[in-house]
């Protein structure tokens, strides 16, 4: 029965779902395994990948009063690049409303990309009609996605599992069944839950027959978001080894979605690193865990609950929000966050004594400081009222407030950050942030890092390994596109 779907052949060399679908249930069609393997024949050769994607962009935009007028875009994947080839597994990996989801619905077509390109087996996917994007549908299947709400409890597992076998065209009842008893053999269940409702399954067993819905009509590419997040942790190492096998039985290409980069280890070959709409770094599994090279890999690999003591770089914690994606920062969208944002040339900072100066450049920026806030504060902590506050004393509450010390190392340094601070007592907090900005401009924060080379040999979107630029000129004055 197996066999019916794919018959745990190593490519995809004749799932009958396949063949079936295609025919729309013709009497040729066959349950067997030895189906003409030419039905898989890839148009675009043994070279290109199984999908290959060029700067895909999905911008939503905002919308304002009766005539919708649009006022703005959540830039909610904004230009990536990445392949899936035939047989790997890779990861999209990023923190909650980087865009993976987002970009896993643009490329499957499951809504309109805004601009990019998608080719999927040497066809492009954008360009596809109606009758196209059918086949398409079938042949690249997405999973996983809260299989809860994605049944009708009304259906048994059975009919659920049929119905793409339905949508696809195979009216044969019985030849349905066969094929369907065979796909939950194949992900662990009986031929007999087939009979069974859906509030009768563990969470597990659930996933598991999402993943068989997914399966029966034989698809090259399975793109599973957020696989095992709603999982008890020992349901998730289950869950995640099936996904392994059946990739490797089926000769699939995975594309895997998760915030989770202990996930993403388990599984996958190569990993691509989302932030902000953007692929930050993009390497095989192994190295990318080794010798991550882009601080915001560094920073999750450092919130990955297990450290790994051979791990190169310092397990920083990853403080502040992500950024409005309607609004994201100019330069490297990651230098609001970055715990090894580009000092300015000429001054000596400790590392996380910058990244101070820059969170309060940042707010600065952003208009959210609050002098107020911080006089009530201070004056709370010392017991006066804020009107009675010293200069002085405002001036150590803004410090502390940026976790920077009474006084930075550099004489130069401290000039300038004096300088800001006596200003911003003043309730100048313009001039507070031109002094600053014109003193303390980081290359990170004007221009945005391509995705390159790094002597790690995978690539990342790094100013940490590009020429050595100079600072902006005009580091706050917007964006640098
Ligand atoms: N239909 C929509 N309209 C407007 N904004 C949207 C829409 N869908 C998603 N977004 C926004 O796009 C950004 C990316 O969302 P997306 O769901 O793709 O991220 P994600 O990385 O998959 O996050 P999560 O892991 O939480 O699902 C978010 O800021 C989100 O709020």
């Amino acid at each position: 029965m197996a066999d019916d779907v794919g018959g745990g052949k190593p490519s995809n060399t004749g799932g009958a779902g396949h063949d079936a679908v295609d025919s729309a249930d013709s009497a040729s069609a066959t349950d067997s395994t030895d189906t003409d393997s030419t039905d898989f024949a890839d148009p675009a050769g043994p070279v290109d990948p199984l999908l290959r994607v060029r700067n895909l962009t999905k911008h939503y935009p905002i919308t304002e009063g009766l005539l919708a007028r649009e006022v703005g875009r959540v830039r909610a994947v904004d230009g990536i690049d990445f392949e899936v080839r035939r047989g790997e597994t890779v990861g999209l990996v990023g923190e909650s409303g980087c865009g993976k989801s987002t970009a896993a619905t643009s490329l499957l077509r499951l809504e309109e990309p805004t601009a990019g390109e998608v080719r999927f087996e040497g066809e492009e996917v954008t360009e596809y009609d109606a009758a196209e994007l059918k086949r398409f549908r079938r042949r690249a299947q997405m999973v996983f996605q809260d299989p809860t709400s994605s049944f009708d409890p009304r259906m048994t597992i059975g009919e659920s599992v049929a119905e793409p076998l339905v949508v696809h065209g195979m009216t044969d009842g019985e030849r349905r069944e066969r094929i369907v008893r065979g796909v939950l053999e194949r992900v662990g269940l009986s031929a007999d839950d087939a009979d069974r409702y859906p509030h009768e399954l563990s969470g597990g067993q659930k996933q598991r027959v999402g993943l068989a819905r997914g399966l029966v009509v034989d698809p090259s590419l399975v793109v599973a978001d957020e696989p095992v997040s709603a999982l008890d942790v020992s349901i998730q190492a289950e869950i995640l080894s099936l996904l392994d096998d059946v990739q490797e039985a089926f000769g699939l290409g995975v594309l895997l979605i998760s915030h989770d980069l202990a996930v993403v280890r388990e599984v996958c070959d190569r990993v691509a690193v989302m932030y902000l709409g953007e692929i930050v770094e993009t390497a095989p599994t192994d190295e990318l865990f080794e010798d991550p090279q882009h601080p915001y890999t560094r920073a999750l690999l450092g919130s990955i609950p297990r450290p790994d003591p051979h791990r190169r770089g310092s397990a920083v914690e990853l403080t502040g929000d992500v950024p409005d994606p309607s609004d994201p920062p100019a330069g490297c969208r990651f230098h609001t966050r970055c715990p090894e944002v580009i000092q300015p040339d000429g001054y000596e900072f400790e590392q996380s004594v910058w990244r101070g100066v820059m969170d309060l450049r940042v707010r600065l920026r952003s208009g959210r400081f609050d002098d107020a806030v911080v006089r009530e504060t201070a004056a709370e902590a010392d017991g006066v009222p804020a009107a009675e506050l010293s200069p002085e004393r405002v001036a150590a509450a803004v410090r502390e407030e940026f976790d920077l010390p009474a006084e930075l190392g550099d004489d130069d340094a401290e000039r300038v950050l004096s300088d800001a601070m006596s200003a911003l007592v003043d309730g100048e907090v313009e001039t507070a942030r031109e002094r600053l900005a014109e003193s303390f401009g980081t290359v990170c924060e004007t221009v945005d890092p391509p995705l390159d080379a790094t002597p790690a040999g995978h690539e990342a979107a790094c100013h940490l390994h590009g020429e050595p630029t100079e600072p902006g000129a005009a580091p706050d004055e917007g964006r640098a596109d």
